[in-house]
């Protein structure tokens, strides 16, 4: 009898646990919910266009950026500028590219008196810059740019050297959009949209970064990976050995099914996907994944690269997974896609996401 009783005893605590489990659950459910934030994580590798989306949620929902940032991009596109001529004067020296014999005097100087650094643009710097820019060998550097590290928004910045050089010049949304800024540390965002709050949180991409990343996995609602589809061709920043789509594959196979994750809602984003379509027509996918076939096709280049990604997530029974192809870049390609990941968490049960 005792022995019975003892059994439906344990049998009453048990459901009982079970039942503060839930509302304790319910509980913080609500709490989160009042307090009503969507947290969401940006992840991918360095220079997969992270930082370019949060400054897109900038300029779409918090009116632009301040005067104090705007100057901070203007020094930067300034030092930039004069680096990226170095570069390509470098990688000249580097891949026997010939440079026209009567700027090669002002090429060596160039490398040698100018610093990078400085965000200073004299008159002579701007001519220099100009004529260094128009040499048919740095133009081929520049075409061969996939063999050295040269950012992508090398042609949009060199291509305005004037302006940029002009006394009165402040950089427009689209030039803060292309200005690199590898991020260290985390920045985030809280904006609303559709009475909701969200935060999105933006991690340095680059291996030293890295290791940062685990202290923002709590209380993650959506993970949000980022790959630049285009970079199935380049070498990593980090380390000349590596490819860099390999190497963000694996970073994705990582964290894609590790315990903080393994429940949440995935979105993949193909990004970059303007500089892929132009790519693909030149550099075979193989160079990357030597056992594709299908040619230069971008619709079966991009489908293979997808294929690669979501082959490595495991499906859970309620775990919702998506993909878009993304130019980052795009303003309203942005929005239209992030507002249709924002209107798919409000209208699939928006509690889920607070579990
Ligand atoms: N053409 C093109 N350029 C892009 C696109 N997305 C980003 N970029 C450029 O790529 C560069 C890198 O973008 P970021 O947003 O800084 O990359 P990130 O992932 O934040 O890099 P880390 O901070 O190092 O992790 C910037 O110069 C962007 O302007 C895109 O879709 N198309
Ligand atoms: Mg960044």
């Amino acid at each position: 009898m005792g022995k019975k009783q003892s059994k439906e005893h344990r049998k009453k605590l048990k459901k009982q646990a079970k039942r503060n489990k839930r509302i304790e659950k319910q509980f913080e459910k609500q709490k989160t919910h009042e307090h009503g934030e969507v947290k969401i994580l940006l992840l991918g590798t360095g220079d997969s266009g992270k930082s370019t989306i949060v400054k897109q949620m900038q300029i779409l929902y918090k009116g632009g950026f301040p005067n104090d940032e705007i100057e901070i991009y203007k020094n930067v596109i300034r030092s930039n500028i004069k680096s990226y001529i170095k570069t390509l004067i470098k990688a000249c020296g580097t891949l026997n590219i010939e440079i026209n014999e009567k700027n090669r005097e002002l090429s060596q100087d160039f490398l040698q008196t100018v610093r990078k650094n400085s965000p200073e643009i004299t008159e002579e710097h701007k001519e220099n810059l100009r004529t260094l820019w128009k040499d048919k060998g740095l133009k081929e550097a520049y075409a061969r740019r996939d063999e050295f590290q040269l950012p992508d928004a090398a042609n949009y910045f060199l291509d305005q050297i004037d302006k940029i050089a002009d006394k009165n010049y402040l950089p427009q949304a689209d030039d803060i959009l292309y200005c690199r800024i590898p991020t260290v540390g985390v920045k985030e965002i809280h904006f609303e949209v559709n009475k909701h709050l969200w935060r999105l949180i933006d991690v340095g991409g680059q291996r030293s970064e890295r290791r940062k990343w685990i202290h923002q996995f709590d209380d993650v609602n959506l993970l949000i990976f980022i790959v630049a589809a285009s970079e199935y061709n380049q070498l990593l920043y980090e380390e000349q050995n590596t490819n860099r789509m390999q190497e963000s594959l694996q970073v994705f196979k990582k964290h894609v099914n590790n315990d903080f994750f393994k429940k949440k809602d995935l979105v993949l984003l193909l990004n970059k996907i303007d500089l892929f379509k132009e790519k693909v027509k030149k550099y075979p996918l193989t160079i990357c994944f030597p056992e594709y076939e299908g040619g230069d096709n971008y619709d079966k280049s991009i489908r293979y690269i997808k294929k690669q990604y979501l082959s490595q997530v495991k499906k859970k029974k309620k775990r919702k997974v998506s993909c878009h192809y993304t130019c980052s870049t795009d303003t309203d390609m942005t929005k239209k896609v992030i507002e249709s990941v924002m209107n798919s968490i409000i209208k699939s049960d928006i509690n889920r996401y607070f579990i």
